[in-house]
């Protein structure tokens, strides 16, 4: 359990102080979360690029959540979340613990639905498919832009499988970390500092109280320095953020920068989007790759040819 945690703080007290976050983030940051309390003013949100654009539509959703939920009831789930932590069968960070050691990375696949009318046990079978290829791992993505039943896909897939299942999201919200939770997910992907600003490290000791592991995708040294004060010990890379937000000269170089800069002790995961991204960032340290629907995608007809090319990448052998 890390550092606000520890302090004792109460989930009360710790989501009050991120709603104000979301407040004072709102005047301020690029990207806005503006996921509030059911008595806040709803935001203005200057939509300058696709992610601040899918903030703002995630900020919607779960602003109308609230709403219906209603106060009382977030503060009452939010506390039994954190009373009964889940310890899911499979995690990430342990497996990443045991693979380290002997110089392997751990290899996660990303599972998306290849189409909305795509069943939940369509994507369990695929799911099956990824694990028998070899994924260590594998990241559902429940976005509703991704499927009209995320929670529904995680928790089927997560029975699916004896690997640690983890969800994908843009989290902005300990709602969100307590849905994902109580699907049956080992963890989540989506807590970007970017995006939660100062209430980065609030969301990320939240998801860890609850039990699970839920990188916190940085772009930069200064954001690790900050993070690593509060606690934070897994740190995920996204590659082809640089595209998205447009941060001149972010590139697997970058990525190697900043895994260098680790604080000890810390894991990492950098999502790729080719074998040459996954050879990078395996040769920069990187603990675990999330290797992403694009490149699975680009590779349909020839999934086993790259996973063995992911395999002997992540032992070292290539
Ligand atoms: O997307 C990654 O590569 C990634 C790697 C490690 C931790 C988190 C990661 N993604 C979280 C995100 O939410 C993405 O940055 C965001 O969705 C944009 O992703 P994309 O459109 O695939 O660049």
């Amino acid at each position: 359990m890390n550092k606000a945690f520890r302090c004792k703080r109460s989930i009360t007290q710790t989501f009050k102080s991120f709603k104000g976050h979301c407040k004072s983030l709102s005047k301020t940051r690029r990207f806005i979360p503006t996921a509030t309390s059911p008595d806040d003013e709803p935001l203005q949100i200057p939509a300058t690029n696709s992610l601040s654009k899918t903030i703002k539509r995630k900020s919607v959703q779960v602003q109308s959540q609230l709403l219906e939920l209603g106060q009382e009831n977030l503060e009452e789930r939010m506390q039994s979340s954190v009373a009964m932590p889940a310890n899911p069968p499979y995690r990430l960070s342990t497996l990443i613990a045991e693979l380290v050691p002997q110089g392997r990375s751990a290899l996660l696949f990303e599972l998306v639905r290849s189409s909305p009318s795509m069943t939940c046990d369509q994507l369990a079978a695929l799911a099956k498919q990824y694990v028998a290829l070899g994924a260590d791992a594998l990241v559902v993505r429940i976005d509703s832009e991704d499927t009209p039943e995320g929670l529904k896909d995680l928790w089927t897939v997560s029975r699916a499988v004896k690997v640690p299942v983890l969800a994908r999201d843009y989290l902005i919200h300990p709602l969100q970390v307590v849905e994902i939770k109580e699907s049956g997910a080992a963890g989540a992907l989506g807590v970007i500092g970017q995006v939660n600003g100062r209430g980065t490290a609030v969301l990320s000791s939240f998801a860890a109280a609850l039990g699970l592991d839920a990188p916190v995708e940085v772009i930069n040294l200064l954001e690790v320095e900050g993070l690593a004060k509060a606690g934070v010990v897994f740190y995920g890379i996204n590659i082809s953020v640089g595209i998205s937000i447009a941060i001149p000269g972010f590139s697997a170089d970058l990525a190697h920068g900043i895994l260098g800069h680790l604080p000890f002790g810390a894991i990492s995961l950098v999502g790729v989007r080719s074998l040459e991204e996954a050879r990078k960032a395996k040769l920069s340290g990187a603990d675990s790759l999330l290797i992403k629907s694009e490149m699975i995608a680009q590779h349909q007809d020839s999934l086993h040819a790259m996973s063995m090319q992911l395999q002997y990448l992540v032992t070292g052998d290539d």
